[in-house]
This record gives C-alpha cells, sequence and structure tokens, in this order.
C-alpha cells in the first residue's frame, strides 16, 4: 500500500474522465491534487466527491483553459506561491478531441477541416509540452518530481484518425526526450498508456443507436473487460511510491503491466484485460470467437509487443476492412 501523504500533485483536465478518476486515486492516497478545467464548477463537483469519501487527500479546483498559454502560467504561479515551490507530480491529461474523434473517424484526414490538428493536438500535445516546460522549472530546484503524460497504444498503431496517432506518438517521444534533459535533477517522464478506459463520453458512445453493427460489435468488445477511469490514477500513485522510478523514466508504460507487478486490482474488484495479452490482440483484429476461447493470462512479452505495434499493418480495429485498400 502506498501513502501520497505530504505530496503535491496537479492533474490537468479533471472535471471528468480519467482525469477525474486520477485526482479521487490520488487523493485516496492522502495527496493534495490540484485539478483543472474550463468550468469551475464540474471541477467543484469533483472536490465534494472527495469530501465524501473521507480520505486523507484533498483536491483543489482551478478554472483553467489549457488552450491558452497566460492561463497555464497562472496556473503554476499559483501553485507555486500557494505551495513554497513544490511540485511533486504533474499529469498532463486534458484533452479536447474525444468526441471529436468518435464522430470523425470514419473519414480520410483530406476530407476533415484543417482545423482537425489543433482540435486534436492543441491542449492534447502542445500544451502537454508546455505544462512539462512549467512544471520541470519547479521539479528541478528540488531535485525530484515525476511527469506523466496520459498517451495510448495510438502512438504506435493507426487509431481514428492521423492527428491522433501523430499526437500520441509525440507525446510518447516528449517522454523519451525530456526524460534525457531531467534525468541529471532525479526527475522522472513517463508516458502512460491505460487500455480502453470506460470513461462518461465512452458510456454515451457505446449507448448510440446510430452506430452501425460493426463499428458497434467492436466498441462494445474493446469496453467489455475495460478499465475504470480510476485505474489509471491507482498505477501512477503506485509509480509515486516507486524508488526505482528513475530506472523506468523515459519508458512507455502499460497501466495493467503497474496492475500485474504490484498486484492490485481495480476499484470494481476487476482485473481489467492486459493489452499485451493474446485475447486482447485477437479481439482487437476483431476475432471475437477466437479471443473468447482463449485465457487472458496469455501475455506476449512487452519488447515483442511493441515490435509488433512497429511492424503491424495499418489498420484500426474501429474501421471496415472495405475502409482500406
Ligand atoms: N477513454 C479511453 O478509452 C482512453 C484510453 C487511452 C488513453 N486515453 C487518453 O486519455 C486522455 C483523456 O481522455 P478521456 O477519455 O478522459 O477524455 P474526456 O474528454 O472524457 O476528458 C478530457 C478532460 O479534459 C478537459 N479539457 C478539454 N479541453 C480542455 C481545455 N481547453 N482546458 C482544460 N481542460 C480541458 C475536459 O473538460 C475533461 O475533463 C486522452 O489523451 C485520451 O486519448 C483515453
Amino acid at each position: 500500500m502506498c501513502s501520497l501523504e505530504g505530496k503535491v500533485c496537479l492533474v490537468t483536465g479533471a472535471s471528468r474522465g480519467i482525469g477525474r478518476g486520477i485526482a479521487l486515486q490520488l487523493t485516496t492516497y492522502g495527496a493534495t491534487c490540484y485539478i483543472t478545467g474550463r468550468n469551475i464548477e464540474n471541477l467543484k463537483l469533483v472536490e465534494k466527491e472527495v469530501k465524501t469519501r473521507y480520505v486523507s487527500g484533498k483536491c483543489i479546483p482551478v478554472e483553467c483553459d489549457h488552450s491558452s498559454d497566460e492561463s497555464v502560467k497562472q496556473l503554476f504561479e499559483r501553485i507555486s506561491a500557494e505551495q513554497n515551490g513544490q511540485l511533486d507530480l504533474l499529469v498532463n491529461n486534458a484533452y479536447s478531441a474525444v468526441k471529436y474523434l468518435m464522430d470523425n473517424h470514419d473519414k480520410s484526414f483530406w476530407d476533415q477541416s484543417f482545423d482537425s490538428w489543433d482540435t486534436v493536438n492543441n491542449v492534447g500535445l502542445r500544451n502537454h509540452y508546455q505544462c512539462a516546460v512549467h512544471a520541470s522549472r519547479m521539479m528541478i530546484k528540488r531535485r525530484k518530481g515525476l511527469i506523466v503524460n496520459i498517451s495510448s497504444v495510438g502512438g504506435k498503431l493507426y487509431f481514428q484518425i492521423p492527428p491522433y496517432g501523430i499526437g500520441k506518438a509525440a507525446k510518447d517521444r516528449m517522454a523519451k526526450d525530456c526524460a534525457v534533459d531531467l534525468a541529471k535533477y532525479n526527475v522522472a517522464f513517463i508516458s502512460l498508456w491505460p487500455g480502453p478506459v470506460r470513461t462518461e463520453i465512452i458510456g454515451e458512445s457505446l449507448d448510440d443507436k446510430s452506430l452501425t453493427e460493426d463499428r458497434g460489435r467492436a466498441l462494445n468488445w474493446l469496453f467489455s473487460r475495460a478499465e475504470s477511469p480510476e485505474y489509471p490514477g491507482k498505477c501512477i500513485a503506485y509509480l509515486m511510491s516507486d524508488k526505482d522510478i528513475m530506472k523506468r523514466t523515459g519508458q512507455v508504460i502499460l497501466t495493467t503491466d503497474i496492475g500485474l507487478e504490484n498486484d492490485f486490482k481495480d476499484v470494481n474488484g476487476q482485473d481489467p484485460l492486459n493489452c499485451r495479452s493474446l485475447k486482447f490482440m485477437l479481439g482487437g483484429m476483431g476475432m471475437y470467437t477466437l479471443s473468447d476461447y482463449i485465457p487472458g493470462w496469455l501475455r506476449i512479452p512487452k519488447g515483442l509487443y511493441m515490435m509488433i505495434l512497429s511492424l503491424a499493418k495499418a489498420r484500426s480495429p474501429l474501421k471496415k476492412k472495405s475502409d482500406y485498400a
């Protein structure tokens, strides 16, 4: 069991989804957690939820639009002033494109507005770099800290639309390269890949009656053994408590691998399906029946998994075969 008592954390984009789940877990482990979003009322609901759980940590809601450089600068100035320069964890999570991706997944990139790049990668990538710069300036002074980018398998594999994968690959590479500069200051930078996570928006999409049969089946399969939004938060709490975290800096880490290493379950008592499992990979390729017969514990070693992803043909589990040449 880890404890985050006395730790100061910042989770961006925490009014719903994975960011909210991470904040709920970090405070459960005792952290003081700054949470951001554009709507202070929604953030206050998260703060209220934390209070009703009677945990030792607390949330501090801060209205911040992560597409505004000035708003982001003020956020870090406030944390620095209130916490005497202490920031132990930054989670780069704010993301403004989930709905856009759901609505435009079936269009080729040239048929979408050029703005799609900014919709996906302004808050979802540029802002991550900007927050990393601000956080690093605080962390290197104290010679400790952890920065986590919330990324996904989309960093290696075609998923949704090209700007999505480009953004995720860049977030993975950001962790790898920034980790080099940060290493001598004992500050770690990691790219975390949750598996499918059943957030509020995903829940609504699964209920969408206009989904084609193929896409509905693919989505329902993907999210049938999904993580809860709090599971990535548990993983980050364990990463924070890892005394050897600098050995992992710069790496891509799968949430379910941290669960396996530390032998913990999701908040609903279940084990989410590991993306390295044969079961997951077959299902992801649309081989649902075969996947049903394979036990979930049969997993491919991580190195081989990454190699397979790099070599895999550009096929998204959410697109139809006829979408390709
Ligand atoms: N949901 C999944 O299955 C899944 C799986 C793997 C990785 N991810 C990644 O996790 C991250 C979060 O995804 P999610 O599913 O929780 O998304 P979400 O849309 O549910 O939540 C995104 C959060 O960012 C906030 N936000 C958006 N624009 C903002 C802005 N301009 N300023 C401040 N806050 C802003 C939203 O208010 C919300 O709190 C994304 O990078 C996503 O790709 C998601």
